[in-house]
């Protein structure tokens, strides 16, 4: 397979700037090492083009980032690479989807995180757009948000229901209450306890994607792990994904053939010591190998 690698150095959508530092972090560790190893034909895209917060006017400051971002990811795309894309905290989601819709007009979304992410500007609480991406997406949400100084470029690309969560764990009422009602399909940590974590996949590729043949973009916020194979992000919650769930859904995704797009984002090497570090990107390098057809099976 052929595999393009953005950096995506975003920090602007929450108050922990290390997630900047996430895409040298998982390159230094020898990522494109590995996947060339596993016999893939890997692209070094480089990094998107993220400007730091002195030189932008916060007003200006999304315009560049969600539209570099897509821009880069319809490009590596449309090379006819999948696209793996390196946080950087998670509003990059707004322009990696974004850009995947401008290269495929029917993707599906697999969100993996402890958090929805859906909160509109007016029903966050930390006004945190790393907590809002998706809420610039989809559709049914428009009536109901508020457009951002900067965010016109980017426009809703996706429907309810072409979304599944996986792994939720801290969700906040006015994102229960959009999920409740545009009936977004969501698979917490508790319907992984109750289901386990076959059914959970298996139920969320067949309501996504019956007929198999839509391009997948999967959203993977290390912080859908538990915070102790993760130690480094920014918004650990107690009760994640064993390491084995989360290599599980990334092999089966891989499995489709249709995995086009994978966000692997929150990784901030700044929270925690070396050996934090060190279990951190170890962890997130696993998970993107299996995304890339990599099986524990061998
Ligand atoms: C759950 N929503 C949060 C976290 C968003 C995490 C973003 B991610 O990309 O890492 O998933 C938290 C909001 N809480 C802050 C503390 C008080 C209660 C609300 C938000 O800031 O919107
Ligand atoms: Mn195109
Ligand atoms: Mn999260
Ligand atoms: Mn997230």
């Amino acid at each position: 397979g052929k595999v393009g690698v953005l950096g995506c150095p975003m920090y602007h959508g929450q108050t922990k700037p290390g997630t900047k530092e996430g895409p040298a972090a998982l390159r230094d560790a020898g990522l494109l090492e590995m996947l060339k190893d596993q016999g893939l034909d890997v692209k070094d895209f480089g990094d998107v083009n993220i400007p730091c917060l002195e030189e932008v006017p916060l007003s200006d400051l999304s315009v560049k980032n969600p539209k570099n971002i897509a821009t880069d990811v319809h490009k590596v795309l449309d090379s006819g690479r999948a696209c793996l894309v390196l946080g950087g905290d998670h509003s990059l989601a707004i322009g990696s989807i974004y850009g995947h819709s401008l290269a495929e007009l029917d993707q599906v979304v697999v969100w993996v995180d402890a958090h929805a992410d859906i909160n509109t500007p007016l029903t966050s609480t930390s006004g945190n757009i790393h907590g809002m991406p998706l809420s610039f997406l989809v559709h049914e949400l428009q009536p109901y948000t508020c457009k951002l100084p900067g965010f016109e470029s980017i426009k809703p690309c996706i429907s309810a229901k072409d979304i599944v969560y996986i792994g939720l764990r801290s969700v906040d009422p006015g994102e229960r209450y959009i999920i409740e009602k545009f009936g977004i399909q969501s698979f917490s940590i508790s319907e992984v306890d109750k289901l386990g974590i076959k059914e959970v996949v298996e139920k969320a590729i067949n309501y996504l994607d019956p007929e198999g043949k839509r391009p997948i973009h999967l959203s993977f916020d290390v912080d859908a792990l538990d915070p102790s194979l993760i130690p480094c992000t920014g918004t650990p919650v107690l009760g994640g994904l064993s390491f084995r769930e989360g290599n599980y859904i990334c092999e089966e995704l891989a499995a489709t053939g249709r995995l086009s797009c994978v966000d692997i984002v929150e990784v901030n090497p700044t929270l925690g010591n070396e050996r934090d570090k060190e279990i951190t990107v170890n962890a997130a390098l696993q998970i993107i190998t299996r995304c890339f057809g990599n099986r524990r099976q061998g």
